[in-house]
């Protein structure tokens, strides 16, 4: 019988990977990782679906308190980046940090079981020439969450299946209405689980940051109008800035120590590069020459075409073919061939004052 010990959030994606895999003859273990408190998954609701879902299919569930894993990993992570003008990406570190790698660990030392799955939708496949595991795009191109994915190492992915990688998302609510499973006809979670448990990144952030008015400022340094804390903004962001202005205004940079917000219009808001740090090679290993790829800098951007240039010390330059909007300090930017992801990083910070 093949063991797998299954990631359930207590939505309807992990419950129906959870189903398919013990439809399929897989003995399953559910587990759950209890990541912090307020409303929504990750939380206790979601802890009281996921054993629903348990008892439904007739097999164990596992709760593990990984509150403080979280706190230490995502929490501290996010409230310093805000603190220094960036705007980091959550999804990426927890998967790697919180959900996979502690998994992995507790399904092999606790439980035995040499294999964890989760209802993510992206494939794996082993490539017999170079040796490595592949990473690449779900069949559904909507629901394709590869991107958030990038950081996994090579031994993570090889002791993970994604069940539902080649199951568009229409057939996972119908698969989930066969299985007659509790959570199918449950809503998509729409936002980060933070932004869910907590009602908006800014009521979060408010928990630990305080508010400190400051200039908003052009990039000669005139004062155009006063914020109200520079971690309610993000590098790219047009919307919301309260400056009567004759063209629109992009944030272009954010500076933690003057306390500014720094505007400018289109033309200074777009990038024709920027470098990339905390870099993971995935399906292949790291080049020594630049190569050709697709890059996405936001999770639901198009891929555009790039030159993924290597540096020293797990880093990369890119030169986008054309000039890009919204290129953040702090986000992933994960570059692919294909449907194969290569890799990704986190861009980092360029002052444009
Ligand atoms: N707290 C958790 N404990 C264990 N596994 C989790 C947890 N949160 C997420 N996962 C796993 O990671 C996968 C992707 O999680 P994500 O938060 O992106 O939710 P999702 O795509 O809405 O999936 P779902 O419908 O299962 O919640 C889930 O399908 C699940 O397998």
């Amino acid at each position: 019988m093949k063991k797998v010990v299954v990631g359930l959030s207590g939505g309807v994606d992990s419950s129906t990977a959870a189903a398919v895999l013990h439809h399929q003859g897989y003995d399953i273990v559910g587990l759950t990782l209890w990541l912090m408190k307020g409303k929504g998954q990750c939380c206790s609701e979601g802890m009281v679906d996921a054993a629903k879902i348990c008892e439904q299919l007739g097999v164990p569930h596992h709760i593990v308190d990984s509150r403080e894993l979280f706190e230490q990993n995502i929490i501290d992570y996010l409230v310093s980046g805000y603190r220094e003008g960036i705007t980091p990406l959550p999804c990426s570190q927890c998967n790697r940090a919180v959900k996979f790698g502690p998994m992995i660990n507790y399904a092999k030392s606790e439980l035995g079981i040499d294999y964890i799955a989760t209802g993510h939708y992206a494939r794996i496949a082993f490539d017999e020439q170079s040796g490595r595991y592949q990473l690449l795009k779900a069949i559904d191109p909507q629901k394709d969450q590869s991107y958030f994915l990038y950081d996994l190492s090579q031994e993570i992915l090889a002791s993970t299946l994604f069940p539902l990688g080649e199951t568009p998302k229409t057939e996972t609510r119908r698969l989930a209405a066969e299985f007659n499973l509790t959570t199918a006809e449950k809503p998509e979670s729409q936002d980060l689980c933070l932004v869910e448990a907590h009602g908006s990144m800014q009521s979060f952030l408010d928990q630990y940051i305080n508010q400190k008015t400051g200039d908003i400022v052009d990039q000669g340094g005139k004062v155009l109008g006063q914020h109200q804390g520079i971690h309610h903004y993000t590098i790219g962001q047009r919307r919301g800035l309260g400056v009567a202005y004759s063209e629109p205004l992009y944030v272009v940079d954010l500076d933690p120590v003057m306390n500014r917000v720094i505007v400018g219009t289109r033309d200074s808001a777009a990038d024709p590069e920027c470098t990339v740090s905390r870099v993971n090679w995935v399906s292949i290993a790291p080049p020594d020459s630049p190569i050709r790829a697709e890059v996405r800098i936001r999770y639901r951007s198009q891929p555009v075409p790039v030159t993924v240039v290597p540096l020293p010390e797990n880093r990369v330059h890119l030169r986008f073919d054309e000039p890009q909007f919204g290129v953040t300090p702090g986000q992933g930017a994960v570059w692919y061939e294909g449907d194969r992801l290569l890799g990704g990083g986190i861009m980092e910070r360029k002052s444009k004052v």
